[in-house]
C-alpha cells in the first residue's frame, strides 16, 4: 500500500505526517525557511506559524509534492504563498475554484506588495497582455498566478507555462479546495480531473493540494488525480476539529417559518444583549427567497441584515460582502448576511460569532464548511442548525430524484452507475441532527474519518468542553427533540428507490445543485416520515463507510432502505423529462391553440395544445384535489393572467420558428393558467432555437449536435422546452413565482449561450441550478431522438 494511503486523521499527538528528505540542499532550505519565518511577520502580521503550517512551508520550500488536510480557517493559503514568495523568483500557480475566491486572495497579496494577479474571464484583455507579456520574457515578475482549471488547461496557458518551465522559473502547482477534484467530494467539478496533464507537461515541478474535508477516498482520488508521487510526498494531516465553535441543534417541527425567524431574531438579540454590542453572522438558507424574506423580516425588527444569494447583481453583492466585512458598526453597513451556499469558500472574516443554518444542507461536508466560517479569530462562535423532519424528507427526495435522474441518463448514454455519494452524505448530517448522546464534536470528527476513543478524557475534553448542546445539556436536547414530528419507520423500509414509475414523477434536480424552491406554504406539518431515530453508532457507521471507508459505495440496496418516499402533500405529477420524452413527439394538433387576451402580445410564434388530454385530466384531478393547498393557491390566483415573462426578441436574420404540435405536461394542479404556461413554453422553445441552433454550445450536450434536419430538430427543442417550462410550473405555487422561475430559465438558456469558461462564471452551485435544468433537459430531448433513430 502506497504511503499516503495509511494516513488518517489522528487524535492522538493531534497531528499525523510524513516528511522525505529531498535533493534541496539544507543549506539552501535553512536560507529560504528563515526569509519566511521573516516574511511571516513582516508580510503577514502573524507572530508565529499556526498547526503543521511550519512542516508544510519547509516541505514546500525543499520541492516536495505536500497534501494537506486541514480544518476550514486553519490559514491553509499561508501555506502556499508563504514559499512562493520566500523563493528569489519564479512563478507558482494557483487553481481555485471560485473568482470571488481568488479576487480576495489576489487583492490581500497585492495589499502586501506581492506580484499576484487572476487570469480568469473576468480579467480585461490589457491585464491579460500584460500577463502574458511578463510570464513570456526570460525571467517573469509575477510571483503568483491564480486562475480556474478550465482556464490552466488551455493550449494558450500551457504553452505559456511551458515558456516559464523552459526558462526554469515555474516554481510549483497548487490546488486548492482539492476536494473538488473528486467524484466524492462534495463540490466536484470534472473540469478538476485534467489537472493530471500539468504534471506530464511538467514533471519536475512540485505540486501541493489543499483542502479541509476530504475523507479516505477523496484523498487517494486527489492524489491519483494529480499525479502526485509517493516517494516525494509530504502529507499533512490536522484533526477536523474546532473546538471554539458551539455546535446546537434546535428541533421544530412543520413549517412555522414566522416562528423560526422569531427565534432567529431572539437569537441574535439576545447574543447582542450579552456581547453588549452587535456581532457578525451569517444565515445560511437553501433558497434565494428565504434570504430575502428573513433579511427584510430582521431589517424589520432592527438588525442590520442583507441578502446575499445569486440573484442578487454582482455589484450588490460585492457592496454587500464590503458592508459585512466592516461589520455593522458603521452607518449602512451589515451585521447579518441571509445567505445562499454562494456566500461560502473563500469567506474569511475573522469575528464571525454565529452561523445558523434556517434549514438542513445538502450534504455533511456543506454543513462542516459552512459552519467553519464562524469563529475563525479562534474565539467562541455559536453554530445553531434548525432541523425539521420534514425538512430532511424534502431535501432527501430531491436527493433521491436527483439521484435517479443521473441514473436514468448514465443508462441512456451507457455512462457508469453514478455514485450515491451526496445522499450518503446528507444521511450522515440526519443521522448527525438525529443524536442526541453523542458530542456534536465527536460525530463530526467521526464522520470525516477520525478515530476517537471516546473512552480517553483528555482527549473527549480537548474536542469538547461542553461546547455542544449534548455536553451542556443533555436533557435539555432530549426534551427539545421531542419537538420533531413524529415517525414511522416502517414506511422507511417499504418505500425508497423501488417504485421506478413513482420516482419518475417527480421533479428531478442534480445532487450538487442547490435545492429548488419550494414554497414552503405547501409543506406539510406532520407526516408519516422515515428517519433514523436510531442514529449514533450505527447512523454513523454508514456514513463514515460511504466516505472514508475506502468502499465503493454500495448499491441500489443501501439506497432502498434509506430513502423514504417523499411525503404526500409534496407530490405533484411533476417533472420527468426522463419519462415524458419518451413519448413520442406529438404531430397531430388535437385542439388549436388560441391566442387569448393574455397571449396576445405574446412574443412567439403560435403553437398548438391538447386540451383535451391536459385538460381533461386536470379537471379530475383538480376535483380530486378540492381540499388541497394546491387549489387554494391556485384560486388565490386565478384571473390574474398579466404575464411577467420577459420576451426574447427574434433576430430579424432568422426565419420564423416554425409552428409545433405540443401537450404540455399535464399536472394535479392548475394553479398557472395554460395559456399562460404556453406562452412561457414559446418563450422557452424561442429562446433555445435561438440559442442552440447554430451548434456552438453542443459540447454540453455530451458532443451530439442538434439534427440538421429542420423537423428533427423544432421536435427536439420544443420536448426540450416543454420538460423546461414543466420544470419551471412544477415548483411554483404562485403566479409571481412561476414567472421568476421562467425568466431564470431563460435567462440560463442565454448563458448558454454566451461563450464562458464555465468555472470563471460557475461561482456557486445555486448559481448553476437553472442551467442544469436547460442542459438536462436538452440532453433528454436528444437522447430520445437519438434513440428513436436507432430504433427506427
Ligand atoms: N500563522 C498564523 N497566525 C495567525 N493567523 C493566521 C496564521 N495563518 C493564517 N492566519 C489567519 O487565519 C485565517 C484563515 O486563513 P485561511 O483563509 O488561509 O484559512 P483556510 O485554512 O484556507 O480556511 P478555509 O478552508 O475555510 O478557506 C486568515 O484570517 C489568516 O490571516
Amino acid at each position: 500500500m502506497e504511503p499516503f494511503m495509511q494516513h488518517k486523521r489522528n487524535h492522538g499527538d493531534g497531528l499525523f505526517a510524513y516528511y522525505k528528505p529531498t535533493s534541496t540542499p539544507t543549506a539552501t532550505r535553512e536560507v529560504l525557511m528563515k526569509k519566511c519565518d521573516r516574511l511571516l511577520h513582516e508580510k503577514f502580521g502573524h507572530s508565529d506559524y499556526k498547526g503543521k503550517q511550519k512542516e508544510i512551508i519547509e516541505a514546500a520550500i525543499s520541492g516536495l509534492d505536500v497534501f494537506v488536510l486541514a480544518p476550514t480557517g486553519m490559514g491553509k493559503s499561508l501555506c502556499f504563498q508563504l514559499p512562493s514568495i520566500a523563493s528569489e523568483c519564479g512563478l507558482s500557480v494557483v487553481v481555485s475554484p471560485l473568482l470571488a475566491l481568488m479576487k480576495n486572495q489576489v487583492a490581500s497579496l497585492r495589499d502586501k506588495g506581492i506580484a499576484a494577479v487572476s487570469l480568469t474571464s473576468d480579467t480585461g484583455k490589457k491585464d491579460k497582455t500584460k500577463i502574458f507579456a511578463d510570464l513570456s520574457s526570460p525571467r517573469p515578475r509575477i510571483r503568483l498566478l491564480y486562475t480556474t482549471p478550465e482556464r490552466l488547461c488551455t493550449q494558450n496557458v500551457m504553452q505559456l507555462l511551458a515558456m516559464v518551465y523552459k526558462h526554469g522559473f515555474l516554481n510549483r502547482l497548487v490546488v486548492d479546495e482539492a476536494h473538488c477534484i473528486s467524484e466524492w467530494g462534495h463540490d466536484f467539478r470534472e473540469e478538476y480531473r485534467k489537472l493530471g496533464t500539468f504534471r506530464d507537461n511538467f514533471p519536475r515541478v512540485p505540486v501541493m493540494a489543499l483542502t479541509a474535508t476530504a475523507t479516505d477516498n477523496v484523498r487517494d482520488d486527489i492524489l491519483c488525480s494529480l499525479k502526485m508521487v509517493e516517494d516525494r510526498l509530504y502529507t499533512a494531516i490536522h484533526p477536523a476539529n474546532r473546538a471554539n465553535l458551539f455546535y446546537e441543534i434546535r428541533y421544530t417541527s412543520g413549517q412555522d417559518s414566522l416562528a423560526r425567524k422569531s427565534d432567529i431574531f431572539e437569537f441574535i438579540n439576545t447574543l447582542y444583549k450579552r456581547r453588549g454590542r452587535p456581532s457578525s453572522g451569517i444565515i445560511y438558507c437553501r433558497l434565494r427567497n428565504m434570504c430575502d424574506e428573513l433579511s427584510h423580516f430582521l431589517r424589520a425588527k432592527g438588525l442590520k441584515a442583507s441578502s446575499y444569494h445569486r440573484g442578487i447583481k454582482s455589484s450588490e453583492l460585492d457592496e454587500t460582502l464590503k458592508q459585512w466585512q466592516a461589520g455593522g458598526a458603521e452607518k449602512g453597513n451589515v451585521d447579518v448576511v441571509c445567505a445562499t451556499i454562494a456566500f461560502g469558500m473563500g469567506i474569511d472574516k475573522g469575528d464571525v460569532r454565529y452561523i445558523i443554518h434556517y434549514d438542513l444542507p445538502k450534504s455533511f461536508e456543506g454543513y462542516y464548511q459552512e459552519t467553519g466560517r464562524a469563529g475563525r479569530d479562534g474565539l467562541p462562535s455559536r453554530c445553531v442548525l434548525y432541523y425539521t423532519r420534514e425538512d430532511a424528507l424534502r431535501v432527501r427526495g430531491l436527493l433521491s430524484r436527483s439521484h435517479a435522474k443521473r441514473q436514468d441518463t448514465a443508462r441512456m448514454i451507457g455512462a457508469p452507475e453514478p455514485s450515491q455519494r451526496t445522499g450518503d452524505s446528507f444521511q450522515g448530517l440526519v443521522d448527525y441532527a438525529e443524536d442526541t448522546t453523542t458530542c456534536r464534536h465527536v460525530l463530526i470528527c467521526k464522520y470525516l474519518g477520525e478515530t476517537i476513543d471516546t473512552a480517553d478524557e483528555g482527549l473527549m475534553k480537548s474536542l469538547c468542553d461542553k461546547m455542544c448542546d449534548v455536553c451542556r445539556y443533555p436533557g435539555k436536547v432530549r426534551q427539545r427533540k421531542a419537538n420533531l414530528s413524529s415517525v414511522d419507520t416502517s414506511a422507511w423500509m417499504d418505500d425508497g428507490y423501488e417504485d421506478e414509475d413513482e420516482l419518475a414523477d417527480y421533479f428531478q434536480f442534480p445532487a450538487d445543485q442547490a435545492a429548488p424552491e419550494v414554497e414552503e406554504s405547501r409543506s406539510p406539518t406532520s407526516h408519516n416520515i422515515s428517519i433514523n431515530t436510531d442514529a449514533g453508532p450505527v447512523g454513523f457507521q454508514s456514513a463514515k463507510r460511504a466516505c472514508g471507508g475506502g468502499e465503493v459505495l454500495p448499491d441500489s440496496k443501501r439506497m432502498k432502505h434509506s430513502v423514504p418516499k417523499p411525503p404526500a402533500p409534496l407530490v405533484t405529477r411533476a417533472y420527468s423529462s426522463a419519462s415524458s420524452l419518451k413519448k413520442p413527439f406529438k404531430v397531430p394538433f388535437k385542439t388549436p391553440f388560441k391566442a387569448s387576451s393574455e397571449t396576445a402580445n405574446a412574443d412567439l410564434q403560435p403553437c398548438n395544445v391538447d386540451n383535451g388530454g391536459a385538460g381533461g385530466s386536470l379537471a379530475q384531478k383538480d376535483k380530486d384535489l378540492a381540499d388541497s393547498d394546491d387549489v387554494q393557491i391556485a384560486e388565490e390566483h386565478r384571473g390574474s393572467n398579466d404575464s411577467n415573462i420577459e420576451s426574447l426578441s427574434q433576430p430579424t436574420d432568422q426565419p420564423p420558428l416554425p409552428e409545433v404540435a405540443v401537450e404540455l405536461e399535464a399536472n394535479f394542479s392548475q394553479k398557472i393558467p395554460l395559456p399562460v404556461r404556453m406562452k412561457a413554453f414559446g418563450s422557452i422553445r424561442k429562446a433555445l432555437y435561438q440559442v442552440l441552433s447554430d451548434g456552438s454550445c453542443c459540447n454540453k450536450f455530451q458532443g451530439s449536435a442538434l439534427p440538421t434536419n429542420t423537423e428533427a430538430r423544432v421536435s427536439v427543442l420544443a420536448n426540450a422546452a416543454k420538460a423546461i417550462e414543466f420544470c419551471a410550473q412544477t415548483m411554483s405555487a404562485t403566479r409571481s413565482g412561476y414567472d421568476d422561475r421562467v425568466n431564470q430559465k431563460l435567462h440560463a438558456i442565454r448563458r448558454l449561450g454566451a461563450v464562458t469558461d464555465k468555472a470563471d462564471g460557475d461561482e456557486d452551485e445555486d448559481e448553476d441550478e437553472d442551467e442544469t435544468d436547460v442542459v438536462l433537459a436538452v440532453k433528454e430531448a436528444l437522447d430520445e431522438w437519438i434513440t428513436r433513430q436507432v430504433r427506427e
